[in-house]
């Protein structure tokens, strides 16, 4: 049944999702990372992206801090918080600031909200997707904004750990759908009808 509330639906499943990440062991949360790491290396090496919009994992996000080292990328951009929560993009590697929520943030010169549309590959944090494409994030509706720009080529893939790759979630009409997720059983693909679903 669709929800009349979507919007709590979310909140709820957020929640559950940040609860069931803090049960890992730092073991079992190295191996995960390591893995989902290597899923998106073969990602990388498929798509041969000349320019990639990663971020840089927060602790107790999938992948951990090491997820933007991708070599073989011609170019990594990392978001950068901007006041009204929509993402502006700068160069990685690079100095690091503390920015908004415990982020870091690349110091550098910052290349607008539309340089996104630039990337071939853009690996999207998410807190759950569901084989459909729908894509459930911390809230702020930041990747709403920024997926909405992307190249209609463009791959989008969620790290994510196992058990958050799901069956159905909350959608709303400004949600974009993803192509794909990386978790430490490897890559799946996902399967949605378009970029512009909201129209
Ligand atoms: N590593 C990382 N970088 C990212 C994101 C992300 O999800 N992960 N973002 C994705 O958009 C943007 C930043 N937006 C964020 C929005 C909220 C929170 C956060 O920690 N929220 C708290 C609750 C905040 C509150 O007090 O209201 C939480 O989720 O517990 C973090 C990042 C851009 N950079
Ligand atoms: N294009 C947009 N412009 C302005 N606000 C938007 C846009 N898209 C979504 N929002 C707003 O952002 C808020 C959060 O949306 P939602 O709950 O779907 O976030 P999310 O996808 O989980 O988070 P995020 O994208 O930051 O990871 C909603 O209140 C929504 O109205």
């Amino acid at each position: 049944m669709v929800s009349a509330a979507p919007g709590r639906d979310k909140r709820a499943i957020r929640s559950a999702v940040l609860s069931a990440r803090r049960t890992l062991s730092p073991q079992e949360r190295s191996d995960a990372d390591a893995a989902i790491r290597e899923a998106l290396a073969t990602v990388v090496a498929r798509v041969r992206p000349g320019t990639v919009c990663a971020y840089l994992p927060m602790a107790g996000e999938p992948g951990g801090a090491r997820l933007p080292e991708l070599p073989g990328v011609g170019r990594v951009l990392l978001p950068v918080l901007r006041p009204d929560l929509d993402l502006d993009w700068a160069a990685y590697p690079a100095p690091l600031l503390s920015g908004r929520y415990g982020l870091s943030e690349p110091d550098g010169p910052r290349l607008g909200v539309d340089a996104i549309a630039e990337a071939e590959l853009i690996v999207a944090p998410g807190l759950a997707v569901s084989t459909d494409g729908v894509r459930l994030g911390r809230g702020g509706g930041s990747y709403d904004r920024a997926l909405a720009r992307v190249a209609p080529s463009a791959l989008v893939v969620v790290p994510l750990y196992d058990g958050e790759l799901v069956d159905r979630l909350p959608a709303e009409p400004h949600d974009r759908p993803v192509d794909a997720v990386v978790t430490p059983s490897g890559v799946g693909l996902v399967t949605h009808t378009g970029r512009n679903r909201s129209g």
